[in-house]
């Protein structure tokens, strides 16, 4: 199955502290969102996918912020078992075509979707969702290039998820509202589940 299809919103999640991954990948799949995205922006990352990997069975654990060959070694080192790029260079489609793991490269424009399509990639992110032009954007791409299908992700907010689902050009959206930094700070698991239950029933 399409990594686009598993879950109607893949939470985007930035872990300052290593200890806060298992209790807050639980939370997520408790309610009901299987598909996390820890981004390599932290220095607590690679660690958490590991643990996240190790500990949450029911986890599909996947890395975002994927820049490089090196990011793409050391994500699937530690356990990923997906990978989500923010653009797409050319040498980067190559290091994720041989990644050995499903992958979705970022995109925002029509030539950088059509330049992925040629390669045969054709589930992108489309970020920054938001600020690279939102609903109407994608809507417009779906007309010429109706076999993409994204994720979009950027200034998604609960509130403006169902219309982005709602396209038949998109499988799942991504956001960071699914984990408010005070939520982890405080360990607020409950309030993280909450969001996930009321977030996986977007798409029943
Ligand atoms: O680090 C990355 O490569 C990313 O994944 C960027 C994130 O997708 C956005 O930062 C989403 O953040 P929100 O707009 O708060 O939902």
């Amino acid at each position: 199955m399409s990594l686009l299809d598993l879950a109607p919103v893949v939470p985007v999640v930035v872990i300052d502290d290593v200890e806060t991954a298992v209790p807050l990948a639980r939370a997520l799949v408790a309610g009901g969102l299987p598909v996390i995205e820890v981004t390599l922006r932290t220095a607590a990352a690679l660690e958490s996918i590991a643990r996240i990997a190790a500990e949450v069975p029911g986890a599909v654990i996947g890395a975002g912020t994927i820049r490089s060959a090196a990011d793409i070694a050391a994500a699937v080192g530690a356990g990923s078992k997906f990978l989500v790029s923010p653009g797409t260079t050319p040498a980067l489609a190559e290091a994720l075509l041989g990644s050995g793991v499903p992958f979705l490269p970022g995109a925002a424009t029509a030539s950088e979707v059509m330049a992925l399509a040629e390669r045969g990639l054709k589930e992108l992110k489309f970020f920054p969702a938001e600020a690279a032009g939102g609903l109407p954007y994608l809507k417009s791409l779906a007309g010429p290039l109706p076999d993409v299908r994204f994720c979009p992700t950027g200034g998604i907010k609960p509130a403006t998820a169902p219309d982005y689902l709602a396209l038949p050009n998109v499988g799942c959206v991504g956001g960071t509202w699914l984990t408010p930094a005070d939520a982890l700070a405080t360990g607020d698991w409950a309030r993280v589940e909450k969001l996930a239950a009321e977030a996986a029933a977007l798409r029943p």
